[in-house]
């Protein structure tokens, strides 16, 4: 990790910066699958499963055989944990039921919202160098509490064209009705323009590598709407001299191990914990199943020391990072001055891993600082509000002179003329 003292002003931008690919690289190769899939359908997406992911495909759709064997397959263990993990997700979403109610604007002028399910919705899950069923759990429960009718689910197949048990687990068990192999951008093409056999969704939801998030955001231009963009992992630890090196250590490498463009950073206010945490991050590194990813991605990752907590929130907003543990002493005000952040984790016992797994909030969280303008997935992101109004005898006259007087200054006279005939009637 590179050890930045005291940034400038003017170096932040570079510093925060973070480890992108090659985007024309990116997007042609984008465009390239996106084309041919909307052209042919499941051939293409078959071809490009053998080309990306090495498999031989005869058929996408997985069987409710395969479904039924996958349920043998997870041990007792892990489907408790994965209930458990369901539950509590399950109520934290439940608690974000929008209740809309009935509002007066003037007297006999009534206007409400009501929420409506997406009809149509398509979850993507990651499964390039890991099998991401929590993501499963993440994204089919706020679509099954929301009403979805349609929840179809693409992920990448291993090379035997097999999808992880506790995947198809999840899905199961979170209510998804159609579950395909495909991974990459071949199944965000699916699933935006429909295949013989994937259906066409109206939103695309899910977290995914560069591919999938680029294509993600290519579909959204014209033919579906998207979650946000979720892309590599990234965690932002903000901490100050009363924090425990050895959890720090493990929080920045529980994110960096994701992959080889995810990204870690230490801001802190104490040059001690910063060599600690250096330290630290070494020796717990040498002991990681996938040292070989994470190191790459601390390559890229950074330990920052700012003058003063001032510093540390200042840059932490500029930052706009998916994660952001913040261990001080006073965790709970500076959380207060936090203005950009997609899920935030307070005080020395609250790791990200408990928001990636089981604490009941959301996962899928924007990456790349959208977090300055995008909210994570939650119940909302599956429906819409539609409004509604009424309007009687007493609310046209109380707001139809204001509407004939607006619609004529805008020249708009037939918007004039639908409240004029009307007025004459009350
Ligand atoms: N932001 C979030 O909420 C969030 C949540 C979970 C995971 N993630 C991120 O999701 C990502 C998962 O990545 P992954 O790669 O393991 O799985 P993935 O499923 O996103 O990507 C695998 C697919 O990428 C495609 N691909 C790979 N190399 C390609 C190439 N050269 N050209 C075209 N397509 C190619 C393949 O089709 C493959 O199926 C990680 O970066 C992780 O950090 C983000
Ligand atoms: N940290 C990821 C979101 O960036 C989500 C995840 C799934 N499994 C483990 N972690
Ligand atoms: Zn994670």
């Amino acid at each position: 990790m590179k050890k930045i003292i005291y940034p400038e002003k003017k170096d932040w931008m570079e510093i925060l910066r973070r480890p992108a690919l090659n985007t024309d690289t990116l997007r042609n190769t984008v465009k390239e699958v996106l084309d041919k899939v909307k052209m042919e359908g499941d051939k293409a997406v078959r071809e490009y499963e053998e080309r990306f992911d090495k498999v031989k495909l005869d058929s996408l759709g997985v069987t409710e055989t395969e479904i039924a064997e996958a349920e043998k397959e997870v041990p007792i263990e892990l489907k408790a944990a994965i209930m458990l993990a369901q539950k509590n997700i399950h109520t934290f979403h439940s608690s974000q039921r929008f209740e809309g109610k009935k509002v007066q604007t003037v007297p006999g002028v009534t206007c409400w919202q009501k929420a409506v399910a997406i009809e149509k919705v398509g979850l993507y899950i990651p499964g390039g160098t890991a099998p991401l069923f929590s993501t499963v759990l993440m994204l089919a429960t706020p679509a099954q509490i929301a009403g979805c009718k349609e929840i179809v689910l693409c992920t990448p197949p291993d090379k035997e064209g097999k999808v992880h048990p506790a995947i198809l687990y999840a899905a199961k068990l979170a209510g998804v009705n159609k579950i395909f192999k495909a991974g990459g951008v071949q199944a965000i093409a699916a699933m935006a323009y429909g295949t013989e056999s994937v259906p066409k969704v109206y939103k695309i939801f899910g977290p995914g590598n560069q591919y999938v998030t680029a294509a993600k955001q290519q579909v959204s231009l014209r033919d579906v709407a998207i979650d946000m963009p979720a892309g590599p992992s990234e965690v932002e630890v903000l901490a100050d001299e009363t924090a425990n090196p050895v959890f720090v250590a493990a929080d920045l490498l529980s994110q960096a191990e994701h992959g080889v463009d995810s990204q870690a950073m230490l801001i802190t206010t104490s040059e001690k914990l910063m060599k600690e945490v250096e330290y630290e991050v070494q020796r717990q590194l040498a002991l990681l199943p996938r040292w070989e990813i994470a190191e790459k991605s601390l390559a890229s990752s950074k330990l920052i020391l700012v003058r003063d907590m001032d510093e540390a929130i200042a840059l932490t907003n500029e930052y706009a990072p998916e994660h952001l543990i913040i261990e001080t002493r006073d965790y709970m005000e500076q959380a207060e001055r936090i203005v950009n952040a997609g899920s935030v984790f307070l005080g020395s016992l609250t790791p990200e891993s408990a928001g990636d797994y089981a604490s009941g909030t959301n996962h899928t969280l924007p990456t790349n600082g959208y977090a300055k303008a995008y909210s994570g997935v939650s119940l909302d992101s599956f429906i819409r509000k539609i409004t509604f109004q009424e309007i009687n005898g007493e609310g046209i006259q109380n707001i139809g002179p204001a509407i004939e007087v607006m619609a004529a200054n805008e020249q708009l006279g037939a918007h004039k003329n639908a409240v004029t005939v009307r007025l004459k009637t009350v």
